[in-house]
């Protein structure tokens, strides 16, 4: 088994690189995913919430209001990192049972585990005993992010901001990269690139 971080800024084009590698073959593992199975209805994590920010992030089917959320986390370190604390661990538990479920079917498989906080806090020990074969980084400047958000998104200005304002930068991202996809020009571009490193990833295994 080959296990591949996916990671990169917001709107950097994590989604469409994981999709294209799945539709290849590989196994993918989405972390956003993940955290929101961490907080459905009944789990303990959505208890812990509550319990942090009050009933007003509920919506009224008693599901977690992610906008309300947002909003408050997004503007506020200190909250950030409380909701940080409540999601990973659960987050880095359902990993370890993606992974082992994924080894168990077959053991040539290629997981991709997209992770947009790879190199912040609360995720970044992962690369330490999860051992990925290698760290594969989505790259498009800020600036373009910014505009896809507003534009296919349709974030305010401000919000975009703020999300990229959480998120480590651009540089320290390469800094972790072994493989760095261009996501700067068009979707063709990309998927030509993630073809190329299918192609790299099967002919080692
Ligand atoms: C605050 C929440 C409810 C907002 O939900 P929303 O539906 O608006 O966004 P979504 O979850 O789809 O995330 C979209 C993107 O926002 C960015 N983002 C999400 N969480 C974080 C975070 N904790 N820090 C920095 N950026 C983040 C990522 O680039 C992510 O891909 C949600 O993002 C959340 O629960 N975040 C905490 C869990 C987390 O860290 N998730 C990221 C992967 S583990
Ligand atoms: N060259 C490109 N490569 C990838 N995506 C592109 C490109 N050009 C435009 N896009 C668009 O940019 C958006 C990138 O979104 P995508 O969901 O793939 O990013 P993401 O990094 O997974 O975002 P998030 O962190 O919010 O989960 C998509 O709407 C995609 O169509």
């Amino acid at each position: 088994m080959q296990l591949i971080a996916l990671t990169g800024g917001i709107a950097s084009g994590k989604s469409t690189i994981g999709k294209k590698l799945e539709e290849l073959g590989a196994v993918r593992i989405d972390a956003d995913q993940l955290a929101r199975e961490a907080v459905e209805p009944g789990s303990p994590g959505l208890e812990l919430i509550t319990q942090r920010f009050g009933g007003d992030v509920l919506s009224e089917n008693g599901e977690l209001n992610r906008a309300a959320l947002g909003t408050i986390v997004f503007n506020d370190t200190e909250a950030l990192n409380d909701l940080n604390t409540i999601v990973h661990p659960e987050v880095r538990r359902l990993l370890v049972t993606g992974i082992d479920r994924a080894r168990q079917n077959d053991l040539d498989s290629v997981v991709v585990y997209e992770v947009p906080l790879l190199v912040e806090a609360g995720i970044e020990n992962a690369s330490e005993d999860l051992n990925f074969d290698a760290v594969v980084v989505a790259d498009a400047p800020a600036e373009l992010r910014v505009q896809r958000m507003i534009q296919l998104r349709g974030m305010s200005e401000d919000e975009a901001r703020q999300r990229i304002a959480n998120q480590a930068s651009d540089e320290a991202r390469r800094a972790i990269a072994d493989v760095l996809i261009d996501t700067s020009g068009t979707e063709d571009h990309t998927i030509h690139q993630v073809e190329e490193l299918w192609q790299q990833l099967t002919r080692q295994s």
